[in-house]
């Protein structure tokens, strides 16, 4: 079976505050995304590596790859405005051939090789996959500065990526959901949307994504101490 991954690396990090964009912003020395790829890399699994960036940055993210031996990264595409139009972008630079498309954030660094080959399999076994981990905090719906409602906890995950599919089914996912205007901030969403059942993958609390700068001290906390 023939595995694309679609890394997103487009977006501006604006919740970091920080000059440097959060894709290429160094943890312990090595460019975020940089860490992520390699992490990627780790997966027998996947054949290619898409790699959405910046229109401004795909020069300058062709150079990183070859400067710190990237090589799974074969195809590159321009992002979007949001998210979900970066995934597009990166999506119709897979090739047609490719039966199971993975989808994965640049701002992710902490993912492992078992947990992507899982996804993986659970997408081949179920058509559409995304790790995620049990929420640890009793979570809230707020309307007008009150709480509305407090949604049992016991159901509820934070999902994370890498999020997985048959190809066919995404691309018609997004396809549907860019004809109707329908937006959301996974992958996921838009299958279920289509009325496709997600399976979930157990993940670990590792996958953080980075997007606030108390998350860079987390990634050297989590850089200090490796996983078991
Ligand atoms: N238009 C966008 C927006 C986000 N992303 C990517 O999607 C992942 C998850 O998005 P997020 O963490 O929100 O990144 P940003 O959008 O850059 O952060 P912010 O929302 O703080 O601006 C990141 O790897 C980001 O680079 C992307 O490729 N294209
Ligand atoms: C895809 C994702 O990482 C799943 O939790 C999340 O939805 C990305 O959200 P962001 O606002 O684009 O970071």
């Amino acid at each position: 079976m023939k595995v694309s991954a679609i890394v997103v690396a487009a977006g501006t990090g604006s919740r970091m505050k920080s000059d440097v964009k959060k894709t290429y912003m160094e943890i312990a020395g090595v460019p975020l995304i940089i860490r992520t790829l390699r992490a990627l890399e780790e997966s027998s699994l996947i054949k290619e590596i898409v790699l959405v960036v910046g229109e401004e940055d795909l020069d300058d993210a062709k150079s990183l790859m070859d400067q710190y031996g990237i090589r799974r990264v074969i195809r590159y595409a321009a992002g979007g405005p949001e998210r979900q139009d970066s995934v597009r972008n990166g999506l119709q630079a897979v090739d047609d051939s490719v039966e199971l498309v993975l989808v994965h954030d640049g701002a992710r660094p902490f993912i492992n090789a078992a947990e992507i080959d899982r996804v993986i399999q659970s997408a081949a076994e179920y058509g559409a996959a995304t790790i995620g981990t049990p929420v640890k905090d009793t979570i809230k719906k707020v309307e007008n500065g009150f709480v509305a409602e407090t949604i049992p906890r016991q159901a509820l995950y934070a999902v994370q990526t890498p999020q997985a599919f048959q190809a066919k089914l995404l691309r018609e996912s997004h396809k549907k959901a860019s004809e109707s205007g329908y937006r959301s901030t996974d992958d996921a969403s838009l299958v279920e949307w289509t009325g496709h059942s997600v399976r979930i993958v157990e993940g670990s609390y590792r996958n953080i994504k980075i997007t606030t700068p108390e998350d860079l001290i987390i990634a050297e906390a989590f850089l200090r101490s490796p996983q078991a």
